[in-house]
């Protein structure tokens, strides 16, 4: 039966044949209010182009130790999202449909109809969406160290409180903390430093509203729609995204395997830089 609540949104028959029952609605994109993200694009311009998605508290730079491999193959397009780095910062709170929407304006804007997409925590849950919500432009699917669903809602509610008063410095020696093994971040002192730096000069509104997209994500009853060949990444130490949260994943998305890498914390791609880096050429070369 209908529901008079929900605008009536006409369905195509092949849909209705090949889409598993999903109670989760299907954003209506014109209605979201975009913004223009800042990008980083290198490689060559007729190569097959890579999207580079961040964590929470992140810009494009995190993914560094993976595009100076990837740009001698693919054209490499990393980006701030909205509330980070260079990105504008309007006003929250921000849902994950917003973030996936800039995306799809990011591409339109570089003239790419299709890509593969890698994203980290907060990059690989706007990967999901992107991968459930406008399949026809995301080929290869890696998601990293993320989640479908991250809860409490509470923990999250309660965070953009907290860096909405105190500022993201409030917050930001715990993060570090979460990203790499204590082994790791002994031995790389520079980098670690470096990376609790840029946690720390993220705009307070754009991590809080994040927070917030974080809070309201439940991505679950969307991956069986997932039809990009998938190859999910966990780190064995990651005490924000534990293991349990990419096999869940693996396992809803039809064409997808895990890899589980030791040591690794959250931020598995630079703990674990060149392991990571092999599994996404290996993944995204074999295109059959
Ligand atoms: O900051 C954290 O606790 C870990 C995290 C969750 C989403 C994200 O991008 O990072």
């Amino acid at each position: 039966m209908s529901n008079p609540a929900q605008p009536h949104r006409p369905v195509h028959r092949e849909q209705e044949e090949h889409v598993p029952n999903v109670a989760y609605p299907v954003h209506d994109l014109t209605d979201r209010s975009t913004v223009d993200v800042h990008a980083v694009v290198e490689g060559p311009e007729d190569a097959p182009v890579v999207v580079m998605s961040p964590s929470l508290g992140s810009t494009h730079a995190m993914w560094e130790p993976q595009a100076i491999a990837l740009r001698a193959r693919f054209r490499v397009v990393r980006y701030d999202h909205r509330g980070h780095g260079r990105s504008p910062v309007p006003p929250g709170p921000y849902e994950l449909a917003d973030l996936g929407a800039d995306v799809l304006r990011l591409l339109d804007r570089l003239g790419i109809s299709s890509a593969h997409f890698c994203g980290l925590s907060l990059g690989g849950m706007t990967g999901m969406w992107l991968a459930a919500h406008a399949p026809e432009r995301v080929r290869r699917l890696v998601l990293c160290c993320t989640s479908a669903r991250l809860g409490p809602p509470r923990f999250w509610a309660e965070r953009a409180d907290l860096v909405r008063r105190e500022g993201v410095e409030a917050v930001a020696d715990g993060v570090v903390t979460r990203w790499f093994t204590p082994g790791w971040a002994q031995a790389h002192p520079e980098t670690a430093r470096d990376m609790r730096a840029m946690v720390a000069a993220t705009p307070a509104e754009g991590y809080a509203s994040c927070c917030n997209a974080i809070q309201s994500m439940d991505l679950t009853d969307l991956l069986p729609r997932i039809r990009a060949k998938t190859l999910v990444i966990a780190g064995h130490e990651d005490p924000s995204t534990p293991p349990e949260h990419g096999r869940a994943i693996a396992a809803s998305i039809p064409n997808a395997r895990l890899e589980v890498l030791s040591p690794a914390a959250h931020l598995a791609n630079v703990e674990q830089r060149q392991a990571v880096t092999a599994l996404l050429l290996e993944h995204l070369l074999d295109e059959k």
